[in-house]
């Protein structure tokens, strides 16, 4: 079996990195050396996008991020760059590092007020990085708002200004980058949108930084890649058995609702589910069978049949939602799959069902937690059906990767809460934000498709949070190698391939 590095790849706070930053320094590597590593690093990715002799316009701002921006300047002009620096405040108030680098370009350097967009090839924004404070307004807005309306491509510093690193809002304003260089780890604010798009294509650079600070930091936040959980992720024993592989049911709705259940029972087989059995209300059966081959059927008209059916303890990981419909029969499917401690992934017209009563639904997910000793929900909405379940906190605008973090612990469960940046949180805080997928995901029945993929892992026994990220992960795969014009049918054919590259990933690392 391939295995992989066991921690994840940590996406590191402002607060964090500063942390990073000083232990560090504390360990005898300086700041300046930090920055002009930095600085340098900046310089390199610049003579990338540029031809000599430019022009390359530097934007320098009042803090470190602008102490960058001076180290490049000056190693770009050791290239041969024709480089003005243009700053944001008195350039002698600079302190630190900061006015080390300012002194070593030691060349003119005109006011903001001063910066024309469309006379250069290059612009280098280090006006903010991580100590952005407040909103982007007056001078410096209109500075950004007119290097973004010409077509000049802007090179951003660690974080496009105006971008906010631990959440990827934009306070007041920001620039939209083609490229971000960073340093040491990325950032959240890079992997969540907006800040996603506007940072264009990132690099991250080591610039010295000791990666065994982060025993000391114990970041909670990490890229949704197989370092996270490739390590958990069940593959097929040689001697294995089709029932070591778990029994994933999917609950359908009636007859003329059926193809959700059918796409989430297909990708929970390409998944890697020993068994899928697709429970159906008597109505649906024949519809279910004449599409249906691999996949089984049984006939599950209500509570009392559910109940029945659960006696058969082989059936370890169900899905209820996918159009399923919304009201009590959804209730008690939950109640009953959740008692008997069953893994459960909760979707669609399964989270509606608790909107009017979300505390019914949190309380059922502790008992279950309690009684397998691990998290047996895992939720997974889409912004409108988060609100329905969490109005306080999806009313906290932009702040996502918090949101699922503080509805995770508040419901007992692990919430993958979807878009462009998915994020998957635990209850105990750990989180993963996604950058797998394309556009394209954005097609009726998609997300029946996730529910599958994630059930399957359930089935197999890997822990609810790293069968999420998988799930997640693998789907978003399935989109990028199946390329434009998908539709929800094409994602499962797709994991073959998802699988036989992921092996091979791991077997790398
Ligand atoms: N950590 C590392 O490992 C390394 C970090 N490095 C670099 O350091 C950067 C972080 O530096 P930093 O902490 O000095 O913060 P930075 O982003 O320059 O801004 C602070 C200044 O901006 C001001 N200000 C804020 N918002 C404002 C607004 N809206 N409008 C106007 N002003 C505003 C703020 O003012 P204040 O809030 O104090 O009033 C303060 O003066 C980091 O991004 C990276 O590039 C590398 O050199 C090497 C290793
Ligand atoms: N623009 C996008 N980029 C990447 N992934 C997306 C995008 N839009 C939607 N998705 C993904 O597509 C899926 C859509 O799920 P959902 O909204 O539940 O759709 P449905 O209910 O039609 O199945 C989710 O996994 C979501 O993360
Ligand atoms: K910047």
């Amino acid at each position: 079996m391939p295995t992989c590095a066991p921690i994840g790849t940590a996406l590191l706070t402002p607060t964090e990195m500063a942390e990073a930053d000083r232990l560090t320094i504390e360990s005898g590597i300086s700041g300046w050396q930090l920055m002009s590593a930095a600085g340098r690093a900046v310089a390199g990715v610049a003579a990338e996008m540029v031809a000599l002799p430019g022009p390359v316009a530097c934007l320098a701002g009042p803090g470190n991020n602008g102490g960058d921006a001076y180290v490049a300047a000056a190693n770009l002009r050791e290239q041969g760059f024709a480089v003005r620096v243009f700053a944001l405040g008195d350039p002698e108030r600079l302190a630190g590092d900061a006015a080390f680098a300012r002194a070593a370009w030691n060349a003119e350097i005109e006011p903001l007020a001063a910066f024309e967009a469309d006379q250069f090839s290059l612009i280098i924004d280090g006006l903010f990085g991580a100590g952005l404070s407040r909103a982007l307004d007056g001078e410096v807005a209109n500075c950004v708002e007119r290097a973004n309306a010409c077509r000049t491509p802007i090179l951003s510093i660690d974080l496009p200004s105006g971008v906010a690193g631990d959440s990827g809002v934009v306070l007041g304003t920001a620039f939209k980058a083609r490229r971000t260089i960073s340093f040491f780890r990325a950032k959240p604010g890079h992997r969540l949108e907006p800040g996603r798009s506007l940072c264009g294509e990132i690099t991250i650079r080591p610039i010295g930084i000791l990666p065994d600070v982060l025993q000391t930091i114990r970041p909670r936040t990490f890229d949704n890649d197989p370092n996270l959980w490739g390590r958990a992720l069940r593959w097929p024993a040689d001697a294995g058995h089709k029932y070591d592989r778990g029994h994933a049911v999917i609950l359908s709705g009636g007859a003329s609702k059926t193809g959700a259940a059918r796409l989430a029972a297909n990708a929970a087989l390409r998944a890697g589910a020993g068994l899928v059995t697709v429970f159906s209300p008597a109505s649906a059966v024949l519809v279910h069978a004449a599409h249906l081959t691999a996949a089984m059927i049984k006939r599950c008209e209500g509570a009392s049949e559910l109940d029945t059916h659960l006696a058969d303890e082989r059936l370890n990981a169900f899905v209820l939602g996918p159009g399923f419909g919304v009201g009590a029969k959804a209730r008690d499917a939950a109640r009953l799959i959740l008692e008997k401690a069953r893994a459960l992934v909760l979707d669609a017209d399964g989270i509606t069902s608790y909107a009017d009563d979300p505390r019914a639904l949190f309380a059922l997910a502790r008992e279950a937690g309690k009684k397998a000793s691990e998290t047996r929900l895992v939720m997974t909405p889409h912004a409108g059906e988060f609100k329905r379940l969490f109005p306080d906190l999806a009313s906290s605008e932009g702040a996502k990767l918090e949101q699922a973090r503080e509805a995770a612990a508040r419901a007992h469960s692990i919430v993958v809460l979807k878009g462009r940046d998915t994020v998957i949180a635990e209850p105990g805080g750990r989180a993963a934000i996604n950058s797998t997928g394309t556009p394209w995901l954005a097609t009726a029945g998609t997300g029946d498709v996730l529910t599958g993929m994630i059930v399957a892992q359930l089935a197999q026994g890997t822990p609810a949070f790293e069968a999420a990220c998988a799930g997640v992960w693998m789907h978003g795969k399935a989109a990028e190698a199946f390329g434009p014009g998908l539709i929800a049918e094409d994602l499962a054919p797709m994991l073959p391939k998802v699988f036989g590259d992921l092996a091979r990933l791991m077997d790398e690392t």
